[in-house]
């Protein structure tokens, strides 16, 4: 452990950002404003040094397995190394300059995906001192959640003798050892080493904001985190792999396209080796030298360089907007969402639902209700149980019964399925006055002064020592609950739910059940608040053809007064996990691709079906697990720029392929006739550029094939300018321009390099 609390170094930051208005729980707050976000440090603008920095890598990958990888650039390769052969055998000027720019065509576009992959390397050095050295203070075997932690033994071991589900101890100022979810406790953690943003975030467990990463650093109080992650597989290690490229897979659609390559490449080849015969019988057999550049020159050698750079730049891309996408396919499914998809508490909403007011129904007591609810909740570690003691203890000095008093029977921990909680309990006899301001004693209320409910007895929701049964949840399932045994609810249940539904509130009926029956007592107003900003980014989604949909396992009420507010286009209630997920295939079976972001272990099984599942970074462990990005910013409308960065890779894919294949024809009006001129003076026709000789024609176009890929590494690696757009607009237009730039580009380059070299002896 460092002795001093010591910060876990900060990414470089490009731009200030102003706080949340002191907000405590930022990761929570990132409600769509561009404003709140910082973007990591990034290579923007292209400066020349990065190249001569990637050069050591790129001379690294010349070796013949990372060639292989790329059929183009293996044919390439081999072409040159013919040509070096045959220099060595007949030398000559032009037969050496040929090879060395052959050699030359193949490291620049390793260079090409070395200077891709260095642009990770800074930020994966930064991730990595995160990660460096950490201790743990693991809690020794004889702990289990709910044990006093003043009681508990831990003892010092290096963060890497971690394993899942070991328990560890993190107090304020020490490093969070691994990847987690908080078991116990409430924790305001620095997340700057590893989101780049400093402003503080609560962690805190039975909720949906429980998951905690290794490297941050806990800021005050002390929770205990139970350990997801096996060492050398957490958080950081992905990201680390990530940006550095390391991890990255071919997409499908880079595979398709390296199949079309390579069968270019073959057509290619074929004509160029059939094409010596020909030229044998009439008379104007070619040299070596000559037969590779035509080669060379044909094959798609532009977008076969570039291709994985332009890959992991759009990667680089998502990780500077902090979402870390542990797919490439669903980054290129991103630039064609059709739905998205999105959970209500903690993805619209600030999910801090607290609780508000006891509205107790007519004829009963406040305090009761506040009695029960805070007793049905001293078990009901979500944020919400705990909320409702909190208000309890603050409203009437409500706090727990002393032992002795009772004896919990059974605790019924809440579900999203049947969206209640609960306890069962016993009361000792004639225990019930004995303590002064204890949850379900009568003496409370005596000092609040409130009105007395069941006259003379002790005042406890139940009245009666002996069993008592209480409830709270949602409404629908309250009253079902209470239905089933017999009892009868009033009007005034429904009435003050909706009420508390349609100002966007979560409702919570609390029921009890004892001698006396059961019945409910009133209702619990939840509060929480829709995320700023959130509106105008949904309407920007609407533009970008996207419809949205909140799924949430709030009542219909509570849910079209959210949806209303956050501006979504459809929305659905009461969903059980299985509901979300049945939502996302049906969509799904219509051909549309869906987008779906969420933070809770009930969202893990829709992110995982999901085309495109980004989890919130507050979310809960199994929610990271499930989808294939995290939004390190906790931010639902960031599906817009992760839409965006897909639609951008896409775009400079294709125009980069249109402009590497129209290129290649232009190549072929240098080389054929200045294979031929000799034999067929009447093919000079076909040297529109009028170059200078036969050499210094094919010296100009395998020099511009191959500085066309330095030329253009800038631009697959920024990405093609992306305006919103319909696709069928985007296309037409980066066909038209990079089409015909690919056709014109080499009549001028080559045309310029012809009229440098031509003065160069043994090429003019
Ligand atoms: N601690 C709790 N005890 C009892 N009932 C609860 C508790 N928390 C929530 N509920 C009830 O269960 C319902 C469903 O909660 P759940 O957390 O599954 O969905 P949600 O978080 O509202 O929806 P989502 O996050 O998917 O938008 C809530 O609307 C509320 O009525
Ligand atoms: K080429
Ligand atoms: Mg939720």
């Amino acid at each position: 452990m460092p002795a001093a609390p010591s910060r876990v170094p900060t990414l470089p930051q490009t731009e200030p950002v102003p706080g949340p208005g002191g907000a405590p729980a930022r990761g929570a707050s990132g409600g769509g404003g561009r404003r709140g976000r910082r973007r990591r440090a990034s290579a923007g603008l292209f400066d020349p040094r990065v190249l001569l920095t990637a050069l050591p890598e790129a001379l690294r990958k010349l070796h013949p397995r990372a060639l292989a990888a790329n059929p183009v650039l293996f044919v390439v390769a081999c072409g040159s190394l013919l040509t070096t052969l045959s220099a060595v055998l007949e030398p000559s000027v032009f037969s050496w300059v040929i090879s060395g720019w052959l050699w030359l065509t193949v490291l620049f576009a390793q260079l090409a995906e070395a200077v891709a992959e260095g642009r990770g390397r800074a930020q994966a050095a930064s991730l990595r001192r995160a990660r460096t050295d950490l201790t743990a203070r693991r809690l020794r075997d004889n702990w289990r959640v709910g044990v006093h932690l003043d009681s508990a033994v831990t003892e010092t071991v290096p963060a890497s003798d971690l394993r899942p589900f070991d328990f560890v101890l993190v107090a304020a100022g020490e490093p969070v050892p691994a990847d987690g979810e908080v078991v116990e406790g409430v924790a305001s953690v620095d997340e700057s080493a590893v989101t780049g943003e400093s402003a503080p975030v609560l962690r805190e467990a039975g909720g949906d904001r429980s998951g905690v990463t290794g490297g941050t650093t806990v800021l005050s109080d002390r929770i205990v985190v139970r350990i997801t992650s096996r060492s050398g597989h957490s958080f950081l290690d992905r990201m680390i792999a990530l940006v550095e490229g390391a991890a990255r897979q071919r997409t499908p659609n880079e595979i398709a396209l390296h199949i079309l390559l390579a069968a270019l490449t073959i057509i290619f080849l074929l004509v160029v080796v059939t094409l010596q015969p020909m030229a044998t019988y009439a008379g104007a057999a070619q040299q070596t030298a000559v037969l590779v550049a035509l080669l060379v020159t044909l094959i798609p050698t532009t977008i076969g360089a570039l291709l994985s750079a332009i890959g992991i730049a759009g990667m680089d891309r998502l990780v500077q907007r902090n979402v870390v996408a542990m797919s490439g396919r669903a980054v290129e499914a991103a630039g064609d969402i059709n739905t998205l998809l999105l959970d209500k508490t903690g993805t619209i909403t600030l999910g801090h639902r607290e609780a508000v007011a006891f509205v107790p129904l007519p004829g009963l007591d406040e305090l009761a209700l506040a009695d029960a609810a805070a007793l049905s909740s001293l078990a009901d570690q979500t944020p919400e149980g705990r909320s409702v003691v909190a208000l309890a203890r603050a409203k009437y000095g409500l706090r727990a019964p002393d032992e002795g008093e009772l004896s919990f029977v059974r605790y019924v921990a809440f579900s999203a399925r049947t969206r209640m909680s609960g306890v069962d309990l016993r009361w000792s006899d004639g225990s019930g006055s004995a303590a002064s301001g204890t949850v379900g004693s009568g003496t409370a209320r005596a000092a609040t002064g409130g009105p007395s409910g069941a006259a003379g007895g002790p005042q406890r929701p139940s009245g009666y020592p002996g069993e008592v049964v209480l409830r709270k949840g949602a409404a629908a399932q309250i009253v079902e609950w209470v239905a089933q045994r017999g009892g009868e609810v009033p009007v005034e249940a429904r009435l003050f739910s909706d009420a508390i539904s349609a100002s966007g509130g979560t409702p919570l009926l609390v029921a009890v059940e004892d001698r006396r029956g059961p019945r409910v007592l009133g209702v619990v107003h939840l509060k929480d608040v829709v995320k700023e900003g959130i509106r105008d980014r949904f309407a920007e989604l609407r533009r970008m053809g996207i419809r949205t949909v909140m799924v949430t396992g709030d009542n219909p009420l509570t849910a079209a007064a959210i949806a209303h507010e956050a501006g979504v286009d459809d929305y659905l209630a009461e969903a059980t996990p299985e509901e979300k997920l049945g939502l996302i295939i049906r969509e799904q079976a219509g051909g549309r691709l869906v987008a779906m972001t969420g933070d809770g272990t009930n969202d893990a099984p829709a992110l995982a079906q999901a085309d495109v599942g980004v989890a919130m970074n507050t979310g809960t462990s199994a929610a990271k697990e499930a989808g294939n990005m995290v939004d390190l910013d906790s931010n639902p409308t960031k599906l817009i720029e992760i839409v965006e960065v897909g639609k951008q890779l896409l775009i400079t894919r294709g125009a980069l392929t249109t402009f590497s294949i129209t290129n290649d024809v232009a190549k072929y009006f240098a080389i054929i006739p200045a294979m031929f001129t000799g034999v067929y003076p009447g093919l000079s026709a076909l040297n529109v550029m009028e170059l200078h000789s036969p050499t210094s024609a094919i010296t100009s176009a395998i020099i511009f094939n191959a500085l066309v890929i330095v030329a253009l590494i800038p631009l697959a690696l920024r990405g093609v300018r992306y305006r919103p757009a319909s696709a069928h607009d985007l296309l037409r237009r980066n066909l038209a321009f990079f089409g015909l730039g690919g056709l014109v580009a080499p009549f001028v380059g080559i045309k310029l390099i012809d009229l440098v070299i031509s003065g160069i002896p043994g090429l003019g």
